[in-house]
């Protein structure tokens, strides 16, 4: 294993009664990467984050997080596991404030275990200066309801619980679709600035242009198979990466 390794994915398959969705996957994220994930309708990413988020079982193949073979049952195991999935209808309670939303089912309690209550203060405080981190700059009280925020705030509120709780990898499952230009920047921002605090994502978005903007590495998937691994996108054109979603381009035409 190499020792930036994060995680591993060897030779996965999943069925779903007799459609075969991932054909033998192998793929690694390294530690501090954020890979781009891309495919046309149907090639199987949702699956695979769905495998690699425990929400889906898989029918055969490994998955090692840091040198160490996981079995990843429900999604509780792999957040125990440091990995945290935002997927599109992203789990935030719209009736909650952000501070509830953000810290939701680890929340801080005040006095002792038992007889203790939440502590209201410390989960602002800490909502505050994770907003502010995130680059939520607009003045907004953590007690406000998520219903009353925008797709992008609320995408932001998404990514800095995952940061927040220390997931060392963050799936994205097209976290800027239906975004405007502003928000899109801002949530691109957000994972740029989850790299840089030393956490990995992977980032799938059917727009390739906000993919290039943000990955250090893009993978493609038809067919339920990863038909290119290793993209770099600073010697890559947009162009040539459609192509290899297509099929009308192999990667070794590319490379060489
Ligand atoms: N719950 C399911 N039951 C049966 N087949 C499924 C299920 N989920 C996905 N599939 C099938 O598995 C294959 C891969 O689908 P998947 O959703 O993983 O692709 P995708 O790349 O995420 O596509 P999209 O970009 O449209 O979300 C498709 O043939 C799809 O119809």
């Amino acid at each position: 294993m190499a020792e930036d390794e994060l995680v591993r994915m060897e030779k996965i398959n999943k069925f779903y009664g007799r459609i075969h969705a991932l054909r033998d996957v192998s793929l690694t994220v390294k530690t501090q990467e954020v890979v781009g994930l891309l495919g046309d309708n149907g090639a199987g990413k949702s699956t695979l984050i769905k495998v690699l988020s425990g929400a889906v079982p898989l029918t055969s193949g490994e998955i090692i997080i840091k040198g160490k073979k996981v079995e990843l049952k429900n999604t509780a195991e792999a957040i125990a596991n440091g990995i945290e999935t935002i997927f599109q209808d992203s789990a935030l309670v719209p009736q909650l404030s952000i501070a509830r939303n953000l810290f939701l089912g680890r929340e801080p309690i005040k006095g002792s275990r038992f007889f203790g209550r939440l502590d209201q203060s410390a989960m602002n405080a800490s909502a505050r200066d994770l907003l502010k981190r995130v680059g939520i700059t607009k003045d907004i009280p953590p007690e406000t309801a998520i219903a009353a925020l925008s797709g992008g705030e609320r995408q932001a509120v998404a990514i800095a619980r995952a940061m927040q709780f220390d997931s060392d990898l963050i799936i994205l499952d097209e976290p800027t679709n239906n975004l405007g230009v502003a928000e899109t920047q801002g949530v691109l921002r957000f994972v740029r600035e989850a790299r840089d605090t030393g956490h990995s994502c992977i980032f799938i978005a059917h727009n390739i242009h906000h993919v290039f903007q943000v990955v250090d590495r893009i993978i493609v998937m038809r067919g339920g198979r990863v038909v290119a691994d290793d993209i770099d996108p600073k010697k890559t054109t947009i162009a040539q990466v459609e192509r290899i979603i297509t099929g009308e381009e192999m990667l070794n035409a590319i490379k060489g």
